[in-house]
């Protein structure tokens, strides 16, 4: 059964996860740990997915804006760990070229961190989980459960469009590493999405259409 659904290389980010979990479970249960856990305030978490380009990131700035969220790009995150010669920069840089994923240990705790420094206490957290993995080692190191999930739905000629139109300089928006991000949204990133459908958590959106048009969709869902 699992070997007509997964391919091998997903067993084997999930076994990767699962270790990982493993290895920084203790973590958690540290009573000195100054993070997250231990502090009194219970953060609001919604998590926004979609494949390259569909506009993740053009509707979280005008949802951040005008309800009051602090948006949390993990594709920036890692990318200011690069500008910023971080400590995992050279690696981080390699992986967004080859449009593959970068190891939870480091998104995980990029996240960790900027949780902890938000502005508010409600966070609209953008290209992640992008794997089950990713979810697994979310679920034990941060631990807090989203409100809600959108899902950006749109065709990949719509996607690979909007990304070879973008001018912001990203070293992954170019033909080669798009039709990647394309194949790995699908293989990784859509087991998290049906993942967060069958919970009751997902919001699918059409992502045809203008910015204003879209963002009119997601009214209903922040408004109440
Ligand atoms: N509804 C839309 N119609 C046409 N173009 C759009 C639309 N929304 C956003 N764009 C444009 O598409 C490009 C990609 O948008 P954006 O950066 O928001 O996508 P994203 O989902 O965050 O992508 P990535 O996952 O690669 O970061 C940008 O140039 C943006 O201006
Ligand atoms: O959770 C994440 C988020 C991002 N990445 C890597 O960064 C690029 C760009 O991400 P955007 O969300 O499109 O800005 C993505 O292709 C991955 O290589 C990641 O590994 N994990
Ligand atoms: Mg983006």
């Amino acid at each position: 059964m699992l070997r007509r659904v997964c391919s091998p290389s997903l067993l084997n980010q999930v076994a990767y996860g699962l270790n990982f979990v493993k290895a920084v479970s203790t973590e958690v249960l540290n009573p000195a740990d100054a993070g997250i856990l231990s502090k009194a305030r219970s953060p609001t978490i919604n998590f926004v997915l979609g494949g390259p380009g569909v506009g993740k990131g053009t509707q979280c700035t005008r949802v951040a804006e005008t309800y009051g969220f602090t948006y949390l790009s993990v594709g920036d995150l890692l990318r200011k760990e690069i500008s910023s010669n971080g400590e995992y920069g050279d690696m981080i840089l390699e992986t967004i070229t080859k449009g593959k994923i970068v190891s939870s240990e480091v998104t995980v705790k990029l996240l960790k961190s900027a949780i902890e420094s938000g502005e508010t206490n409600r966070f609209l957290i953008d290209g992640f989980p992008r794997s089950e993995e990713n979810r697994l080692a979310y679920e034990q190191i941060i631990g807090i459960e989203p409100e809600v999930v959108l899902f950006f739905d749109c065709n990949e000629v719509e996607m690979m469009k909007r990304v070879l139109h973008r001018t912001q300089g990203r070293v992954d928006d170019n033909i080669d590493t798009t039709k990647e991000r394309l194949r790995v949204f699908e293989a990784y990133s859509l087991p998290v999405i049906r993942y967060y459908s069958q919970k009751g958590k997902l919001h699918k959106i059409n992502a045809i259409g203008t910015e204003d048009e879209i963002f009119e969709r997601l009214r209903p869902i922040f408004s109440t």
